[in-house]
């Protein structure tokens, strides 16, 4: 059976490193979910503008091309308020349950990360972590990765975006952020990158010898 590692958590956590870390280690091919959410954001930002409209949100995703995950403009600011508001619409999450769904599927072995993999989208994976960190912690490295790409915005205002989309996304009644009761809880606010990493790593290795597919 496919050997699937769910990473879930909220903004800026640091669990896309640690997933495409986790995936570089095994070889396995990863999928980054939130870009998913960001590209069907980005499209109905360029059409109607309208985020609210549940129909051309599900519209959107059900004509999404996923060379549009490829776009910069997916990984600003706007695209990551834009995901988590068309990320609420039940059929926006409809249309992109099979593409993900099948993902889980590839042999031997997968990556994946969002916000309900380890609930929804893959509950039988074997190793589920939820990554996490504070709300100070995560602003400051999503500000400092947003001015990186040139964007000029105030920490204070990448703060108030964080907790707003904690609110949003944990709150939200179709598959919302939550931490799936079988998933090891992974807290990066005092650790490095090579620290998390390292602690994902262990977590990983325990969940598969456990599971039977490799000697711990
Ligand atoms: N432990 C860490 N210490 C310092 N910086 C980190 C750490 N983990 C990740 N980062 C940095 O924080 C930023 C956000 O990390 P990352 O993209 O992995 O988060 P994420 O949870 O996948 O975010 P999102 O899903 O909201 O896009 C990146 O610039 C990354 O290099
Ligand atoms: N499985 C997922 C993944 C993402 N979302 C929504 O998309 C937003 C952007 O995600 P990032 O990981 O790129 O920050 C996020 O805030 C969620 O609203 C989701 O609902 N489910």
């Amino acid at each position: 059976m496919a050997f699937i590692i769910a990473v879930d958590g909220p903004a800026a956590s640091g669990k896309g490193t640690v997933a495409s870390r986790l995936a570089a280690l095994y070889g396995y091919p990863m999928l980054d979910t939130g870009l998913l959410y960001r590209a069907v954001g980005v499209r109905l930002l360029g059409a109607s503008g309208d985020l609210d409209d549940d129909a051309a949100a599900e519209a959107a995703a059900r004509g999404l091309d996923l060379s549009e995950l490829e776009k910069a403009e997916v990984r600003t600011r706007a695209a990551g308020e834009a995901a988590s508001r068309v990320a609420v619409h039940p059929g926006v999450r409809a249309a992109l349950f099979a593409l993900q769904r099948d993902f889980t599927k590839r042999e031997p072995g997968s990556v994946i990360d969002g916000r309900d993999i380890g609930t929804v989208i893959a509950p039988e994976a074997p190793a589920k972590l939820y990554v996490t960190a504070t709300p100070e912690i995560r602003a400051e490295r999503r500000w400092k990765q947003l001015s990186g790409q040139g964007e000029t915005v105030s920490f204070d205002d990448v703060l108030a975006d964080i907790h707003k989309r904690d609110a949003r996304d944990g709150g939200r009644e179709n598959a919302p952020m939550t931490q799936a009761p079988d998933a090891v809880l992974l807290d990066t606010s005092e650790m490095t990158i090579e620290q998390a990493f390292d602690a994902a790593r262990r977590i990983v290795e325990t969940a598969r010898a456990r599971s039977g597919d490799l000697p711990g």
